[in-house]
């Protein structure tokens, strides 16, 4: 960068009267930098205002393998980019506010994190959202279409049993649908059943892995505690009571918050492991194993989550249930009736 580029960073910040977002010349100093191969992958928040969005933004500002870090929403986009911006970190941040920015929000991404709509309030079930976020949902997977159809897609907005066959008619549409770039983010689940489990077994969740299949709502949360890692055994009592607090973990911290919200930090997090998770599955790193709600062929339904395998394609291989005990297919059962419901729902509201 040369002096001039220097002194005009500096008296935009002394006479800020011309920075419109995404206008400021330390910005454009910046656009220098991630364009002067600054390794690493071009990711959009689009909610990123909200309160799953400000940890996941500052997050995925704190993850080496971001380069450009996109955050969109309808309110509030300035201040949250402006905050994060000032971490010395090397994601380079820009923020984009409102529909007529949604174009430059996502062009040019790699992956798109998508934790946009209304969260649950008490009493409420995650179905409860879809009027309002299935229309969200949909706009911005129509951005994603003209903006940047081969971007991997990460939903996290509920309910996403729903939203994930939403987008995926949205592609269908547009003709752009690649069924392995479309991921509903279930990480929460498996991170809520690795913590009770290792509470259970007095373990350090870190050492525990629980494959978590189904869907994300209720009885669609399926723990397969038949397979956790280390193996372990339970009793009837044990696996009925981290079966329920799984399924339900969603609903304990709605309850908690007391109509404040539904898991926001915890899913931040989550939805890190995640993004991470398909970063490195982006960049070719071997054996990148996590569960997702993806189209598949491993039950009748269209959609289900099991574990997938991440690489440069998004999800490259779905994996089957493996073995499950009389407990887990009972509960296969349940799952697929309530999921094959809520997927319908969701291609309906595009077909309709
Ligand atoms: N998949 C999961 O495991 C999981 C976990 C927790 C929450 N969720 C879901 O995530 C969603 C967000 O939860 P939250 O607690 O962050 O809610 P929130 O209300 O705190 O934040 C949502 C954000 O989305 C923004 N938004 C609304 N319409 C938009 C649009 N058209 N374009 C862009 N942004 C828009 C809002 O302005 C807000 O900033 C909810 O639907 C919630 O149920 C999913
Ligand atoms: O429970 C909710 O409504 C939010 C989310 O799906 C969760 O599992 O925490």
């Amino acid at each position: 960068m040369d002096v001039n580029q220097r002194i005009a960073i500096i008296s935009a910040h002394l006479h800020p009267s011309n920075p419109q977002m995404g206008e400021n010349p330390s910005l454009r100093a910046a656009d220098c930098r991630a364009k002067g191969g600054a390794a690493g992958f071009k990711v959009a928040i689009l909610g990123a205002a909200g309160g799953i969005g400000q940890p996941l933004a500052m997050l995925m500002k704190m993850n080496p393998l971001v380069s450009v870090l996109h955050l969109y929403d309808v309110v509030n986009a300035p201040g949250v980019t402006a905050d994060i911006s000032h971490m010395d970190t090397g994601a380079v941040v820009r923020g984009f506010l409102g529909q007529q920015q949604l174009e430059s929000a996502l062009t040019g991404m790699d992956l798109v994190i998508i934790p946009a709509g209304v969260p649950r309030k008490p009493g409420m079930t995650r179905d409860d959202l879809f009027n309002i976020n299935a229309g969200i949902v949909r706009t911005l997977c129509e951005g994603i279409t003209k903006s940047c159809p081969n971007a991997l897609v990460n939903l996290i907005s509920n309910p996403v049993n729903s939203t994930v066959p939403i987008a995926a008619e949205v592609f269908k549409k547009a003709g752009i649908y690649d069924p392995k770039k479309l991921l509903g983010v279930t990480m929460l689940d498996v991170v809520r059943a690795n913590t009770f489990v290792a509470e259970v077994l007095g373990l350090d969740p870190r050492e525990v892995s629980v494959p978590v299949v189904g869907g994300h709502a209720g009885v669609t949360i399926l723990p397969l505690l038949s397979q956790v890692k280390p193996p372990c055994s339970f009793t009837p009592e044990e696996t009925e009571f981290l079966t329920k607090r799984i399924q339900d973990g969603g609903t304990e911290v709605v309850q908690a918050k007391a109509g404040a919200g539904s898991a926001t930090l915890s899913m931040a997090y989550a939805a890190v492991k995640f993004a991470d998770a398909c970063l490195r599955g982006l960049r070719g790193d071997a054996g990148i194993v996590e569960c997702a709600f993806v189209a598949s062929q491993v039950t009748e339904l269209p959609f289900f989550a099991s574990k997938v395998r991440l690489g440069r394609g998004g999800a490259e291989e779905v994996y089957q249930l493996g073995p499950l005990n009389e407990y887990e297919r009972v509960g296969l059962e349940k799952a697929k009736k309530e999921l094959a419901t809520s997927i319908q729902k969701g291609v309906s509201f595009i077909k309709k």
